[in-house]
């Protein structure tokens, strides 16, 4: 069974248009324009059980309008969609049970109750057995390291104690599927460290399947194995975050040092059969921009490079964070 299957899933907004003017606005009270905007525009997303997934896309992709339909806040416009095996919007009551939901902004504890309190009212919930509870939110606590947290009431704890607090408490009645908005959202590089740490130990021990969105690609790289990159509604890419660096990152930089200064004129000529452009940073450094990064080439002007006095060689990988926004620059025209 998947525990997530959407086939051809779509979500249209309609909404009022307003024209200008008093006259537009007069108007406006008698016949009103809609306009159609189509959120999410046919996907089709197949997770199974113990993925972790990053579900990326530019601000306006439609990530939330997704995330909304899978835990049922939403109905579909059209579409299949089974989560948990349950029509999220229909089978409402029975779905929320089986998952679980962080979202960066928005809290599930209770603010003036001490932490151990909203643990136990949510334990009640969802009906966990004492002994249950005991044994897997001692384990919880441990991991999450927030046990000195526990009596203090939620509105007195800072960000990161509080993001701990919430992933505990999401974990309660341990569902098999958790769905995280902005998980590390504001926190220090330690925190970040921990929360990332704990989801990891949460799917290893009970294979726990989370799909995750975040503008933070550091998350993705951290925890993730696939990645879902979303472009106007549709899925522009879905795959490993390797093949997706191995397919945008068409170029590569290698930055080189010489001992005594070398024009870009004499580098353009002694590489003139490569796909090569030069830029100097100074006199005794320049940067080679490859327009392929394969090895092969990278190998080619080393050899040439043997004409001048080179005294360090340094090849510059592009950072997914820039492959990432050079996509959501370029769009479906370079998919
Ligand atoms: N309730 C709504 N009514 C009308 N349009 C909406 C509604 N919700 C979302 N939209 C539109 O649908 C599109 C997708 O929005 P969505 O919030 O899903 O994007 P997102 O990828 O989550 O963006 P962000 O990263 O900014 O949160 C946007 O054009 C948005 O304006």
């Amino acid at each position: 069974m998947y525990r997530i299957e959407a086939r051809n899933l779509t979500k249209t907004f309609k909404t009022h248009k307003s024209r200008p003017g008093l006259l537009g606005a007069l108007r406006d009270l008698f016949t009103r324009q809609y306009t159609t905007i189509t959120a999410v525009d046919g996907i089709n997303l197949l997770v199974e059980e113990g993925e972790m997934v990053g579900y990326i896309g530019a601000n306006g992709a439609g990530k939330s309008t997704t995330i909304k339909m899978l835990t049922g806040i939403l109905m579909p416009t059209s579409g299949f969609l089974r989560v948990n095996g349950m029509d999220p919007h229909r089978e409402r009551e029975r779905f929320v049970r089986t998952i679980g939901v962080v979202f960066g902004q928005r809290s599930q504890l209770w603010w003036d109750l001490a932490v151990q309190e909203s643990f136990r009212l949510l334990q009640r919930v969802y009906r966990v057995p004492d002994d249950v509870y005991r044994k897997h939110m001692g384990y919880v606590i441990e991991v999450l390291e927030i046990g000195d947290l526990l009596d203090r009431p939620v509105r007195k704890l800072s960000l990161g104690q509080r993001m701990r607090c919430e992933l505990a408490a999401a974990f309660v009645h341990n569902p098999p599927l958790l769905f995280l908005d902005e998980p590390t959202i504001g926190l220090d590089v330690l925190i970040k460290m921990k929360v990332r740490e704990f989801l990891r130990e949460m799917n290893r021990t009970y294979g726990t399947t989370i799909l995750l969105t975040t503008h933070d690609l550091s998350d993705i790289e951290a925890l993730c194995s696939r990645v879902v990159m979303l472009d106007k509604g549709r899925i522009l890419y879905d795959g490993s975050l390797e093949e997706l660096r191995r397919r945008w990152a068409e170029e590569k930089r290698v930055v080189v040092e010489f001992a005594r200064p070398v024009s870009v004129e004499d580098l353009h000529r002694q590489t003139a059969d490569l796909p090569v452009t030069w830029e100097q940073e100074h006199p005794y450094r320049s940067r080679a921009v490859l327009r392929q990064g394969d090895g092969a080439l990278v190998s080619s002007l080393l050899a040439r490079l043997q004409a001048f006095p080179v005294t360090d060689v340094r090849v510059e990988e592009t950072s997914t964070e820039e492959i990432v926004s050079r996509i959501y620059a370029e769009g479906m025209a370079h998919a």
